[in-house]
């Protein structure tokens, strides 16, 4: 499946399958194509910054820097990866995945109160993708695999906190007006890789 400069982003709430289903759909398209795939937080240089200052303070990010300014720094953060790093990718013929896209710089930072204006017009510099699929699940079920995958919770992985970024995500993909694939996350793996496999060939290789 040739699929050459094709940007494909998924998102979903914390738990909801995404970084799984980036490494599988990768792992699937190498087969064919040359494959960048780009994690949350990867590449980043802003919030590190902000990290390593807070480090030095003995303290952390989030109890030294306001909600504003870490939404901030994740906005700079994206905006960098979107011109460094995903554009030359994609110039280069190279098929991108993000695990994490525009939207959860909205999400996270309204959850937290903070105005969204500013990373509102941030995204709008973002190179646009070509295919937006949102992983669905209730969150009792992110919860119990956010419980069983074992690493640290961070506040926002809650079950109040996932609820409302259900809600938030539909609200923004709605007010942004991104159309975004829907694929039932509670299937297995599995099935989850292979729906979104089918959704990338009716997309890109249909018509
Ligand atoms: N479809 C699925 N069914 C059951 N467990 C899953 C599924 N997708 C992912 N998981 C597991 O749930 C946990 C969260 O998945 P992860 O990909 O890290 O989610 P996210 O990146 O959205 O936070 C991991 O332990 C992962 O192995
Ligand atoms: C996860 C995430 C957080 N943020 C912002 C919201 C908050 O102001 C700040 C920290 O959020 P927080 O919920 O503490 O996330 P994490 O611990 O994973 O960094 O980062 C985004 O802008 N986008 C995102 O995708």
């Amino acid at each position: 499946m040739n699929i050459h400069g094709k940007f494909i982003c998924i998102y979903g709430i914390d738990g909801s399958g995404k970084s799984t289903l980036a490494q599988n759909i990768s792992t699937y398209l190498s087969n064919f194509n040359e494959v960048k795939t780009f994690y949350s937080q990867e590449d980043a240089i802003f919030t590190p910054e902000l990290e390593a200052v807070a480090k030095k303070l003995n303290t952390s990010r989030r109890e030294c820097f306001s909600p504003i300014l870490r939404g901030g720094s994740w906005g700079l953060d994206l905006l960098h990866k979107s011109m460094y790093h995903i554009e030359p990718a994609l110039g280069s013929g190279k098929t991108v995945i993000t695990d994490r896209y525009s939207i959860c710089n909205l999400v996270y930072p309204y959850i937290n109160n903070v105005d969204i204006g500013i990373l509102r017009r941030i995204n709008n510099l973002l190179i646009k993708p070509d295919l937006n699929v949102y992983l669905e699940v209730p969150h009792e079920i992110a919860w119990q695999r956010l419980k069983e995958r074992g690493k640290k919770l961070t506040p926002k992985e809650t079950p109040e906190k996932l609820q409302e970024a259900i809600k938030l995500y539909d609200y923004f993909f709605k007010i942004e007006s991104i159309s975004v694939e829907r694929l039932d996350a509670t299937l297995s793996t599995n099935q989850v890789t292979d729906m979104a496999i089918e959704l990338i060939k009716s997309r890109f290789l249909d018509g």
